[in-house]
């Protein structure tokens, strides 16, 4: 086991911020997406103790805890704080529950008249124990590993908000955007505001580097795409940067496809997740060669292992070896995902197999 005792792990700055800020390191620092959870037997030890899925996340010594048992296991270079994309709407004061095997379930906003569900800010209660569960990582985090704070982006949690949960094809918030856009750009306005807020108080409580998930994008028409997924994100980038100039921000525009050079184009100074899908010939043309990047492992080569693991994984290095790159997976890390192959995973990348 690729066992690092956190006081071990001091050194010289941290790798992910030096590629953040542009620096093409000879071997990629790395971190999984979705690092704590299931697939870790010592997270569903705490889980099985700890109750629902929401108390974890508003605990803060527990949810210090999942962040860094990753960590622990296998040193990998970030530590992502463990939350969800959906506190925002919830601490806007929106019903929440994450039923078991089926996801969360969230009360509507499906209207213009339905904005008046919605508080005017942040239940501090809730995001504070957020911001306090930070504190607590940040003084067990060993100094070269970054800490990353994160949100999803507007649109993918209005899909969320209007459906009440996970959908399909997203169509009861593409159908309220195409019929009202004025209306459902109230709602997105609400969510880009409450992003800002909830990303500075992430950022005063001591992470190093945020990284906003737009996971439900991609089937947006090109038209709808700009106005609801690349508008919203861009206004978050610019009031965040704005206000904090050196913090790095990761955005990450899941199944973009063709629209990912548009996204690139518009968000000139954040670096790129890469989802699996995305090929890294034509990259240097479509998002220009110096462009950070951060990707993009098939999850699903960490399932089978074995030979398709490490010729996935020589992929990945080999096709961004010339730019900046942070070695991740193209989406979140599968359940049934063995330990044996995410050691295997950090020894390869990191040149040691
Ligand atoms: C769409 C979305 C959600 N959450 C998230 C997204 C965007 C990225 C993606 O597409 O995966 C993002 C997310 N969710 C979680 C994190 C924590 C940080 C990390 O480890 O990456 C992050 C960054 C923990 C979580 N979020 C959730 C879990 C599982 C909770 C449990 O039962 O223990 C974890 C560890 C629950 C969750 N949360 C969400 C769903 C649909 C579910 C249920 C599906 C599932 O159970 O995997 C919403």
């Amino acid at each position: 086991m690729v066992n690092v005792p956190l006081s071990d792990r001091a050194g010289p700055g941290k790798p992910i911020l030096q590629v953040l800020g542009g620096q093409r390191l000879e071997r990629p620092p790395l971190w999984m997406m979705r690092q704590a959870g299931r697939y870790l037997p010592e997270y569903r030890a705490l889980r099985s103790k700890a109750g629902s899925f929401l108390d974890l996340c508003y605990t803060p010594d527990l949810a210090a805890e999942v962040t860094l048992q990753p960590i622990r296991r296998f040193g990998f270079d970030a530590a992502i704080l463990f939350s969800d994309i959906l506190i925002i709407p919830h601490a806007l004061g929106l019903g929440l529950d994450f039923l078991e095997g089926e996801g969360p379930r969230m009360e509507t906003v499906r209207s213009t008249n339905e904005l008046s569900k919605l508080a005017g800010d942040l239940d501090p209660a809730k995001v504070g124990a957020v911001y306090e569960a930070i504190r607590l990582i940040r003084g067990e985090l060993p100094p070269s590993t970054t800490l990353i704070g994160f949100v999803g982006a507007p649109w993918t949690v209005a899909t969320y908000v209007v459906a009440g949960g996970g959908s399909k094809d997203h169509a009861d918030a593409r159908l309220w955007a195409a019929r009202d856009p004025d209306g459902f750009g109230q709602l997105m306005d609400r969510l880009v505001d409450a992003s800002v807020a909830h990303l500075a108080g992430q950022i005063r409580a001591g992470v190093d580097a945020v990284q906003i998930f737009d996971s439900w994008g991609g089937e947006l028409a090109p038209l709808d795409f700009e106005r609801w997924c690349i508008r919203p994100v861009a206004r978050i980038v610019e009031r965040l940067s704005a206000e904090f100039p050196r913090v790095p921000i990761i955005a990450f525009p899941r199944a973009a496809g063709s629209k990912l050079g548009a996204f690139a184009a518009a968000l000139p100074d954040v670096a790129l997740g890469i989802d699996t899908a995305e090929s890294a010939a034509g990259l240097d043309r479509i998002i220009g060669a110096d462009r950070v990047v951060q990707g993009n492992l098939d999850p699903i080569t960490l399932v089978a292992g074995g030979d398709a693991l490490d010729r996935s994984i020589d992929h990945v290095l080999s096709s961004f070896a010339n730019r900046p790159h942070i070695f991740n997976l193209g989406h979140g890390i599968r359940q049934e995902t063995p330990i044996a192959h995410v050691e295997r995973l950090v020894a390869r990348v990191r040149g040691d197999v």
